[in-house]
């Protein structure tokens, strides 16, 4: 396919999103149906479509419209190149513009996002903007500047396979360049070659995961010790399980509501070389719980750009109902002596501070160790950690 070719793709598939269908469902039916398109074009198309979803606003803002071709007119621009470039009807591109598509163009990028209203040039739904500066006052212009771009790719050095040098060098012998991040100890960015990683031998032999860096250091900012007792209460993927138990030599027990969510961990806990059981109904107590609760994911809305489009004021009102449900079943779970911990990757203070001052004024008996979040403006994406304990 001609680079302008997977742009007319591009378009057309926005609009079938923009109608309400799944983002991942859209590519993977297309890529199905056009057995002429290759990896490349549909790594491309798909880069297309996913920063045409982060930047949504702005784009429809410079592109005239709320629509598959408006919003390629608004990447280009924003590209700095000019739409009639792509669009020119030649070939497998796409149709020319129309006058009105023309005359809707706002050419003065630059000037048209700085007189743009905050929320717009900062890709945000507007009732989001107020739960952004509550938490993130100054930094919030900033964290939804970085919430547009894509997300770098991240591996976690699982170190009871080796060290991040022969993670690096192995890696590197795939073609798969890295380098170390401030985030974490375990973490590895990766600067080039990151679609040949679930290929590489690294990979393969579990002697690397894929985990933002972010994830990994609030593993590393949980109290472990070794010969305790663990319950990922929300285990799902498995990320943070494997994760501890890199860490410490513990008894490490996984549990999800969604027990479907768990059917690799298994497979993932022996490519990493590391014990987990797998409990339905876990018995307490242990020495510390971790909740990984369901959340907006706001902090990791570059990854997975729909999320922040398809959120409502009641499917959060709903979240927090379940994130109160789940704190509350955890400390029931959690040993006398022992530590809950409650982690979002989100930035908002509804599923964070607001969260924890509920239950600690509810809940007779436990006092705050300690909570930290971080933002995107230090490399991974938001996460929010909070350790509690009987006081
Ligand atoms: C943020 S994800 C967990 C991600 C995982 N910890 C990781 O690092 O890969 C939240 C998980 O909570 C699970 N969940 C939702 N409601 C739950 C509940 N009431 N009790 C336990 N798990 C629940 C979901 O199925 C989902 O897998």
């Amino acid at each position: 396919m001609t680079p302008d070719a997977r742009i007319a793709t591009a378009a057309e598939l926005l609009d079938s999103i923009l109608d309400g269908q799944p983002a991942e469902q859209v590519l993977t039916g297309w890529a199905r149906r056009s057995r002429f398109a290759g990896s490349k074009d549909r790594a491309a198309i798909r880069d297309h479509v996913f920063d045409a979803l982060r930047c949504r606003r702005s784009y429809a803002l410079l592109g005239g419209g709320m629509t598959g071709r408006g919003l390629m007119f608004g990447q280009l621009l924003a590209q700095g190149r000019a739409p009639e470039e792509a669009f020119t009807g030649q070939g497998h591109a796409p149709a020319q513009l129309t006058e009105d598509e023309t005359a809707a163009l706002r050419r003065d990028v630059e000037a048209a996002l700085a007189e743009a209203p905050a929320p717009v040039a900062g890709d945000m739904p507007d009732w989001i903007w107020p739960l952004l500066t509550e938490a993130l006052g100054a930094d919030a212009a900033r964290a939804a500047a970085l919430l547009r771009q894509r997300a770098p790719v991240f591996l976690r050095v699982n170190t009871a396979r080796g060290d991040l040098e022969t993670a690096r060098a192995s890696l590197l012998r795939d073609g798969i360049e890295t380098q170390e991040h401030p985030l974490s100890p375990t973490a590895l960015e990766v600067t080039s070659g990151a679609r040949q990683v679930a290929r590489s031998t690294a990979y393969e032999t579990g002697l690397v995961e894929l985990q933002d860096a972010a994830s990994q250091a609030l593993s590393d900012a949980l109290p472990l010790r070794n010969g305790m007792t663990i319950l990922d209460y929300c285990a799902g993927g498995g990320g943070k399980t494997l994760a501890m138990a890199a860490h410490v030599q513990a008894r490490i027990t996984a549990h999800d509501a969604n027990p479907g969510r768990l059917s690799d961990l298994p497979a993932r806990a022996a490519r990493a070389g590391v014990d987990v059981a797998i409990a339905r109904q876990p018995k307490g107590p242990f020495d510390l719980v971790l909740c990984d609760v369901p959340c907006s994911g706001s902090g990791a809305w570059r990854r997975s750009p729909e999320g922040k489009w398809a959120l409502t004021t009641d499917a959060l009102a709903d979240l927090n109902r379940t994130q109160d449900e789940i704190l509350q079943k955890a400390a029931a779970l959690t040993a006398q002596d022992g530590v809950l911990a409650y982690a979002t990757c989100s930035l908002f203070r509804a599923e964070n501070e607001d969260r924890i001052a509920k239950f600690l004024s509810e809940t007779k008996g436990w006092v705050l160790d300690f909570d930290r979040r971080w933002l995107p403006q230090m490399g991974g994406d938001g996460f929010y950690l909070a350790c509690l304990r009987r006081g």
